[in-house]
Order: structure tokens, then C-alpha cells, then sequence
């Protein structure tokens, strides 16, 4: 069995009459990263200034490191890594200049660690260059230098990808894999963009409205992302029911604009187009489609979420 790092069990917080987070669970093993996905306003923060002790007050329970009551996890939260909110970093200082404050300020006494972590987020060839004049790409992995600097264990790491353009988002996602295997991180990250996380993440947590809605490995995940086939006909409820009669086993369902899909690629298309032909519908549009990740997520809030809502 993987060792538990992070569990929270039917956390729950409200801000007045607000539900940010409704009997949440979540169980974080050793070396996973996991991503929280969410829109705006799902309860990411909330879950994430919970787990970090920025938001004291809530109801459930939060074991760090295998520690169940609240004061042990108070002490290992010392293991704990956080970017919630951009750090304040000093606009006229270099990298190593801000991080060199903050080794001091945390007592950090290996003198090495700066110059370690500035090669490890690659900044160390920035040298002169103040924080001010630093791209949003490169203050990110500055924080995440300083999320690193006393050797956490888990990182938390809240929407990293906000407001980077793509080149930033790859180098950001390249750098978390990076840390994960080497380093050997335990990371738990959240964003409003599904495909964001996807090619970060080894497991996913959907959070809409305070709940819990899905939650799927990335094996999962490729599932879902299935392949179909796409059919336009006339009368396409009737067709519908002589497909499924024809192919029983398959998958099908009629969207709301009338498109039959078919979730089944060991079926020929021609197979297809003969039934269809044979019982006299007109065809007019047979193709092989990939659903798209932000439609599978997009989907799933609206199914599953509409399931949780007013609790
Ligand atoms: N300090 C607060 N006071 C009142 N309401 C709050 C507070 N913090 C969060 N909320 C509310 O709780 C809900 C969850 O907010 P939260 O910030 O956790 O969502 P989020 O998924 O992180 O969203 P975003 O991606 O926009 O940051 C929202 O409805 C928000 O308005």
C-alpha cells in the first residue's frame, strides 16, 4: 500500500449563507499529483486554504502525513509547500536576492539551497535581473523555488497555469513533472481549464459548487476522451432504435441537435450506413469524431453537477 499523505474527510465551510466546500473527501498517496478541477468559484481555494491552515475554521477532518488530530497536523504542515496567493516578492531584487531574504527569514541554514533552487526552476542565469523585470512565466517558478526552499514533501499548488501564455504553461507543467519525479514531490494542483491539468496529473478531482462531482485517473480519463461516430439523419429518433436494435452492444445516444452518436469504432461505418440505407433514412453526414477534454469537463459539471446542487 502507498503511504497517505494528505486525507480530508466531510470538510465542509461556509461563508454565511455561501457553501464553499460540502462534505468534500480526498485522499492524497505518496508521489501522486493531483488535480483539482473547477470553475471559478467551485471551492478550489477554500479546499486548498484549508489543507494549508489559512482558513482555520471548518467542519470534517484533516489528517497531513498520517497525523489525525489537528494539532499534529498543525506540525506537519512544516512539510507543506503552498503558492495560494503570488508571494511578495521585491520588485527591485534579483531571484537570488528574494529567495536569500527568505532562506534568512525562515532560518533556513543550508547556504546552498538558494543557488539549488534557482538552478532547479532554471532562473539561475538571471543574475542582475530584478523580480519587476521578470516575465509572469518566470515570477511562477520563482515561487515555486520559494514553495521549495525547506524541503516540503507536498506542494500545493493553486491554478499555476493563471494568466500564462503557452509557452509559460509548458515550462510551468514541465517543471512540476520534473519536480514529482525527481524530487520526488507529492503535488496537489488546481485550475478552471481541464486541459491544463492534463498532461500534469495522474489523477483528477472534479469539484463544482462545493462537491465532489467525478473523480478518474488518467487512464479514466483517455476513456472518456473516446472516439465516436457522428450520424445526421432524418427521423433521427427512429433511427436511433433500429442502430441500437442492429448493434445492441454499442453505445449510442441522440444529442440536442439531433446528431445520433455512436460510441462504438469496431463498428465499419459502411455497417452503419447500410443499416440506415436498408430501413430508408436518408444520410446525409457520417464522420469519425474525438470528443474534446474541455467538452468532456464541460459535460460532466453539467450532468453530475446538476445531481449535487442546492444540498
Ligand atoms: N472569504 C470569503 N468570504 C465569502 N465568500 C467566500 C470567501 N472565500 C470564498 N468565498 C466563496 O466561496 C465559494 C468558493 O470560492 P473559492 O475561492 O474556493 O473557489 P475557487 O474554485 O478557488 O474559484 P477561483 O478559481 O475563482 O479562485 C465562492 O462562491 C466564493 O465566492
Amino acid at each position: 500500500m502507498s503511504e497517505t499523505i494528505l486525507e480530508v474527510k466531510q470538510l465542509t465551510k461556509r461563508y454565511g449563507k455561501q457553501l464553499a466546500l460540502n462534505n468534500f473527501d480526498l485522499t492524497v498517496s505518496k508521489g501522486e499529483i493531483v488535480g483539482i478541477a473547477g470553475r471559478n468559484g467551485a471551492g478550489k481555494t477554500t479546499l486548498f486554504r484549508i489543507i494549508t491552515g489559512l482558513t482555520p475554521e471548518f467542519s470534517g477532518s484533516l489528517s497531513l502525513f498520517g497525523s489525525l488530530d489537528e494539532q499534529g497536523a498543525l506540525e506537519n504542515r512544516h512539510f507543506v509547500g503552498t503558492i495560494i496567493e503570488a508571494p511578495a516578492f521585491f520588485p527591485d531584487l534579483t531571484a537570488k536576492q528574494n529567495l536569500e531574504y527568505y532562506r534568512i527569514q525562515r532560518n533556513i541554514k543550508d547556504q546552498n539551497r538558494v543557488d539549488e533552487m534557482l538552478a532547479l526552476v532554471d532562473l539561475a542565469d538571471t543574475r542582475r535581473k530584478k523580480f519587476k523585470e521578470f516575465s509572469l512565466g518566470m515570477k511562477q517558478r520563482l515561487a515555486i523555488a520559494l514553495a521549495l526552499l525547506h524541503r516540503p514533501q507536498l506542494l500545493i499548488f493553486d491554478e499555476p497555469t493563471n494568466g500564462l501564455d503557452p509557452t509559460g504553461i509548458i515550462q510551468v507543467r514541465d517543471l512540476l513533472l520534473k519536480l514529482a519525479q525527481e524530487e520526488e514531490l507529492t503535488i496537489l494542483v488546481s485550475s478552471h481549464i481541464l486541459t491544463e491539468l492534463e498532461h500534469l496529473a495522474t489523477r483528477f478531482v472534479i469539484i463544482e459548487q462545493g462537491n465532489k462531482i467525478d473523480e478518474f485517473t488518467k487512464g479514466e480519463l483517455q476513456e472518456r476522451i473516446q472516439s465516436y461516430y457522428e450520424i445526421r439523419v432524418n427521423k433521427p429518433l427512429a433511427a436511433i432504435n433500429i442502430l441500437q436494435t442492429a448493434f445492441p452492444d454499442a453505445q449510442m445516444e441522440l444529442d440536442t441537435d439531433e446528431l445520433i452518436k455512436v460510441y462504438d469504432l469496431n463498428i465499419p461505418a459502411e455497417d452503419l450506413a447500410d443499416t440506415l440505407f436498408q430501413n430508408e433514412f436518408k444520410l446525409s453526414h457520417l464522420v469519425r469524431k474525438t470528443h474534446k477534454l474541455e467538452e468532456v469537463f464541460l459535460n460532466m459539471i453539467e450532468s453530475k453537477g446538476r445531481d449535487t446542487r442546492h444540498v
